[in-house]
């Protein structure tokens, strides 16, 4: 067994603790940010993800939250019940042409959904996957656009694979193809809704001193990036542990069903407050996190002190969220789904001891998740819509370990979680 700092290569270490959280990620008064350590290639136009300029991140950052935040997320309430209707239609379609009940991979259903969702946030045109439950090539180049990032951070940290690898032109990002395309769109298209991301970041660049075309392609094209799967990988591993674990998926239902009579009830200021719901979101995040892996700060020129000792320049350092999630000596039966733990009842019982703070799922300090008012409204609303209309269990009875998952990087390698929906009895 580990303890906490792990050197996890030459010239890197790997922490689990709260106080880690705010040295690496929080800003200290009158000290310089710790910068993220992004693979650079020449002439790389950063945006906002892999902005290592605190001044310009934070001018990137506003202009982007406003267009993600409750707000933003609340006034397009409707662009994601559509989206869902969407799913729910074919789901209910696959119900009944199957005599009652169908087993379908949801896993794929949730990439649907959530890839569509962000397409309509966008600039008011999904991906087109929810018309035949189909994902577009796009969907897979901007995964392999993650793999290639992990081996890009992999590449950074030397000077030999830097010099090999790193001093071409990078390719143009797929997310950024796919904005200039939309924005020669939206310019053709009489019918604009305006209330739209690329609306949104573009209305900047017609200000005076507003951020240059160039930055706003590629600061637009990083809310595609950081939403087109998060939100879909965190929906399949909480309902793998979901249905890994009947008991917790019953809870979860009668709460649901129980508070929300009706379906029109399915809200977003209805499904907020369903608490068993909130944790057993915040567990699955526990145990699933999105981005597996970490991104890695750097030590300031003079180093840092982090977790109590001083860290030499230009160290590589960061929490790993799925290791910070199941360290055993910061968390009572740290392999289990235990939604309790996050509430009342477990944190003053036999969960009182364990570190919530070694994990922070959408990350501590001035960069943290601006997508994570969308990531909760979208979680709660799909999995609140198909709970709420169906029943579900494992397809098998036995089924695969994920815990043995292999993670490229940033992303888990994906697999299908096959699902057996019926009619909830009462409707
Ligand atoms: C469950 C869903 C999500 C999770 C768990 C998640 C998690 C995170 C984390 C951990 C970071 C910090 C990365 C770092 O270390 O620097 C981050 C940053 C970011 N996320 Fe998310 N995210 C989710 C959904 C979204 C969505 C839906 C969007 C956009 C629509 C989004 C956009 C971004 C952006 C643009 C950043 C960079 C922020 C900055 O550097 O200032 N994320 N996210």
């Amino acid at each position: 067994m580990y303890g906490p700092i792990v050197r996890v290569g030459p010239n890197e270490l790997s922490y689990v603790t709260e106080e880690a959280w705010n040295d690496i990620y929080k800003t200290r008064k009158g000290e310089e940010q710790l910068k993220k350590a992004f693979p650079q290639t020449p002439s790389f136009q950063h945006g906002l993800m892999d902005n290592p300029y605190d001044d310009q991140q934070a001018v990137c950052r506003k202009i982007l939250a406003s267009t993600i935040n409750d707000q933003a997320v609340r006034r397009n309430e409707n662009i994601l019940h559509s989206n869902i209707s969407a799913l729910l239609k074919h789901l209910q379609r696959k119900v009944r042409d199957n005599g009652g009940k169908a087993v379908l991979d949801i896993a794929h259903c949730y990439e649907c959904v959530a890839f569509d969702i962000i397409g309509d946030l966008f600039s008011g045109e999904t991906f087109g996957c929810l018309k035949d439950l189909e994902l577009p090539p796009l969907h897979g180049e901007l995964v392999l656009g993650l793999k290639r990032l992990a081996i890009g951070c992999a590449f950074q940290t030397s000077a030999l694979t830097r010099f090999l690898f790193l001093r071409r032109e990078a390719p143009p990002l797929p997310a950024v193809t796919e904005t200039e395309r939309r924005l020669k769109q939206s310019k053709k298209s009489s019918e604009k809704r305006n209330d739209n991301i690329l609306s949104h970041v573009f209305e900047d660049v017609n200000r005076p001193n507003g951020i240059d075309r160039k930055l706003a392609t590629r600061l637009a094209a990083d809310s595609i990036i950081g939403g087109f799967d998060t939100i879909a990988i965190a929906m399949v591993g909480t309902t793998y542990f979901l249905v890994q674990n009947p008991s917790k998926l019953a809870t979860v239902t009668a709460e649901i069903r129980s508070k929300l009579k009706s379906k029109s009830d399915i809200t977003l200021a209805n499904v907020n407050s369903l608490r068993y719901l909130n944790a057993v979101f915040t567990e699955g995040l526990r145990l699933w996190p999105p981005g597996p892996e970490t991104l890695r700060r750097i030590t300031n020129a003079q180093g840092n002190i982090i977790n109590g000792d001083l860290i030499p320049p230009k160290t590589l350092v960061g929490v790993y969220h799925w290791t910070a999630g199941r360290y055993s000596r910061a968390w009572k039966d740290a392999e289990a789904f235990v939604p309790e733990r996050w509430l009342e009842e477990g944190m003053n019982g036999k969960y009182a001891n364990d570190q919530r703070g070694v994990i922070n799922s959408f990350q501590a300090g001035p960069r943290n998740c601006p997508g994570q008012a969308l990531a909760n409204a979208e979680f709660r609303l799909v999995l609140v819509t198909l709970l709420w209309h169906f029943d579900i269990a494992a397809a098998e009875h036995q089924l695969p370990d994920w815990s043995k998952t292999k993670i490229f990087g940033l992303v888990a390698n994906k697999q299908p979680l096959m699902v057996k929906i019926t009619p909830r009895s009462e409707i």
